[in-house]
């Protein structure tokens, strides 16, 4: 199995990338519309902000989950033992953020949503009817106008050579949410597990933006749409001495969004909080 990256304007797109996020859970697209001088900008600007020490002043808040999360509060991957060797920020809309990244992350984050909603309704239209019939309503129309949709920016400092024993930059996980969209980063690292339960590079060609699919998407489907385990694995030799940027936008739908008979997405959201130990 090989992740191929899909022409997002190629008449066959739509059918081919839900067929790719069906059987590997990811979704690889060149030729999409978001701007590659605005994703290697906030890279420039965040690595900037990850240098510096006004960081601190940004300090997440537990309630809301927005601003910055230190290394040592970082996730600790469900079922893993030692936190994985990153800090993040979590941007929404209403959230706090420096103001001189505002606009530039305001506008990626409108950007993406605009690509999500129709990347959402390729799925929808290439879902099999006994399996959309589970849809408690469309799914794009499940994120539009969400606040919970989340833009992290993530940094994986470069390796020091003290760093805990087994650690690496993220431990192996399934997202929560829908879908998650994330421009290639600027340095390898991301793995997806196939269903041989090997692991495969995900391409990471500057330029292309990858899907994959969150526990909610699978909770929605009845397990038709996999969401599939991924990890960034940590850099060898010269490259250990390089940081990663990364910028993935987690589709969250409305809290009161019925995702199944068990679960709204407030609900669910919950409980994989609490496992991950960050409320
Ligand atoms: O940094 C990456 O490439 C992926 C990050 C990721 O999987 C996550 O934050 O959930
Ligand atoms: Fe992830």
């Amino acid at each position: 199995m090989k992740l191929e990256a899909i022409d997002y304007q190629s008449p066959n797109a739509a059918e081919e990338f839900v067929t790719s996020l069906r059987e590997t859970g990811f979704g690889v697209l060149k030729n999409h519309p978001i701007r590659k001088e605005l994703v290697s900008s906030i890279y420039d600007n965040w690595q900037s902000f990850y240098n510096s020490a006004d960081k601190e002043n940004y300090r997440y808040n537990v309630g809301t989950q927005d601003g910055y999360f230190p290394p040592d509060v970082s996730e600790t991957a469900k079922g893993h033992s030692k936190k994985d060797i990153k800090e993040y920020f979590h941007y929404y809309p209403w959230g706090q953020c420096p103001k001189e990244h505002k606009d530039e992350l305001a506008q990626y984050y409108s950007e993406a949503n605009t690509l999500a909603e129709e990347l959402l309704k390729w799925v929808e239209q290439y879902t099999p009817t006994d399996i959309a019939q589970h849809y408690s309503q469309s799914l794009s129309s499940m994120i539009e106008n969400s606040d919970q949709t989340l833009l992290r920016v993530l940094h994986y400092p470069p390796l020091k050579g003290d760093e805990e024993l087994g650690a690496i930059r993220a431990g192996a996980h399934e997202d929560i949410n829908l879908l998650t969209i994330l421009p290639s980063a600027n340095e390898p690292g991301l793995q997806v597990k196939a269903k041989d339960g090997s692991w495969m590079d995900v391409p990471c060609d500057f330029g292309t933006l990858i899907v994959n699919i969150g526990d909610m998407l699978q909770e929605a489907s009845a397990g038709y749409f996999p969401s599939t385990s991924h990890r960034v694995i940590n850099p060898e030799g010269a490259d250990k001495t390089k940081s990663r940027i990364s910028l993935p936008l987690f589709l969250h739908p409305k809290p009161e969004v019925v995702l199944s008979k068990r679960h709204t997405a407030g609900s669910y959201l919950h409980e994989r909080l609490v496992e991950l130990g960050v409320i």
